[in-house]
């Protein structure tokens, strides 16, 4: 018989390109497809649909039920209402989720499949049914350098992030590129001047800047075209923000090790007026000297989607920024040199896609380990 798969948030921006990987890959052939909507129960379901073709309500238990998995990047909100209703109801399907609601809970695991397949692999082993995808920051990191701490060589690491706007939602990429065009338009004939000065240009883009709209900053609070914003997710109230917690506790999680074994990972994360690629620059103190060469040949040997990218200029340039790396499942690993600190210290910096590994690709990956058991 074949298997039922519920598609809730399939329209949403991480779920849009979740829908566009499962059908490249033919995912939909294996499966029979239930789209479920917040918002449109009743309407018509997407062109992947099979023999279901009406949209079910994504509140209904009774529908959620019939399912043997059910995929959902309809968001926390969504995953807290229905999640424990669901079980609740006895159901006993496999949940796979891109929401952060329920990564840290005991029963579930932090799906990363090129990364930590013996992790899902043991917990599929006793009967998990919650697997849910990673922080995309954190994803995009192992994805890059997992087989360091593969092989175990990671004391701790500091890692700088440059985060896209995309990882605030569709509408905080429209508010950047919002804010692009309200700068370039203020200064548009001075710069079509090629005499005017500089400063000129400047000091009436920081003017524009300081006085934008609340409701041209309604999503990041601040101006950020132009600009950076040194804090992402909430306040912890240690000096902490929520996004620099999950770099350690997720790593960790993802890599199975229990709190005797955690790797300390910290640093900041930066929200910079990039669409979709969160980039990173990472400070390794490794546990001994271990040549430049070996590290480069872990790297590269580690899953087929790194890049290893020499660390010169022109490779840097053309393989190592967002605009390079947009739209590709490729995650490029370079300035991959030994610190001044020590030997033992390893700078590197990685760029991954946050809406591809960074959110749809490892839940498609883990219907695929669940459709071949
Ligand atoms: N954005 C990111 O970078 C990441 C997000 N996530 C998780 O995924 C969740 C979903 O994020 P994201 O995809 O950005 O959220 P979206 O806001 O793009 O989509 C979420 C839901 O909003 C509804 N919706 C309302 N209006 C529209 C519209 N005009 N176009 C499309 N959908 C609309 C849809 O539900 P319906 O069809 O039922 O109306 C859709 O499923 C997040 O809450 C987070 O938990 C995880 C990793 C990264
Ligand atoms: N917090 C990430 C997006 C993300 O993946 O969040 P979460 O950890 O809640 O899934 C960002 O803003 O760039």
């Amino acid at each position: 018989m074949t298997t039922l798969v519920g598609l809730v948030g399939w329209r949403g921006m991480v779920g849009s390109v979740l829908m566009e990987r499962m059908t490249a890959e033919r995912d939909f052939d294996l499966i029979e497809p239930l789209f479920f909507s917040t918002s449109n129960a009743g309407g018509a379901a997407p062109a992947q649909a099979k023999n279901e073709k009406t949209l079910q309500n994504a509140f209904d238990i009774e529908q959620l039920k019939r399912c043997d998995i059910i995929i959902t990047a309809q968001g926390g909100d969504y995953t807290t209402e229905v999640f424990p209703k669901l079980r609740a109801a006895g159901w006993a399907g496999h949940w796979i989720d891109a929401a952060s609601t329920l990564r840290m809970a005991d029963d579930a695991v932090i799906i990363l499949d090129p990364v930590n397949r013996p992790v899902i692999d043991k917990a599929l082993g006793s009967g998990g049914r919650n697997w849910i995808g990673g922080n995309c920051t954190v994803s995009c990191m192992l994805m890059g350098v997992g087989a360091l701490y593969k092989a175990g060589l990671v004391e701790w690491m500091s890692t700088q992030t440059y985060q896209a706007a995309s990882g605030g939602g569709a509408q905080h990429m429209r508010e950047l590129l919002t804010q692009y065009g309200t700068l370039n338009a203020s200064v548009k004939s001075l710069l079509d001047d090629p005499k005017s000065a500089i400063l000129e240009i400047d000091r009436q883009v920081i003017a524009k800047q300081r006085s934008l709209s609340a409701e041209e900053t309604a999503n990041f609070g601040v101006p950020l075209g132009g600009s950076l914003i040194p804090w992402i997710d909430r306040d912890l109230g240690n000096g902490q923000s929520k996004e620099e917690w999950k770099g350690m506790a997720e790593t960790n999680k993802i890599l199975g090790n229990g709190s005797a074994q955690a790797i300390p990972v910290d640093g900041f994360c930066v929200r910079v007026g990039a669409m979709r690629c969160h980039s990173q620059a990472l400070t390794f103190k490794l546990k001994k000297d271990v040549p430049l060469a070996d590290i480069e040949a872990m790297i590269r040997a580690d899953n087929e989607w790194v890049q290893y990218v020499p660390n010169t200029r022109e490779d840097t340039l053309k393989h190592l920024t967002p605009v390079a790396v947009t739209g590709t499942m490729t995650i490029p690993v370079g300035r991959l040199r030994k610190l001044a600190m020590g030997p033992e210290y390893v700078g590197a910096f990685t760029v991954g896609d946050q809406l591809l590994w960074g959110a749809a690709e490892p839940l498609r990956r883990m219907l695929r380990i669940l459709l071949e058991r």
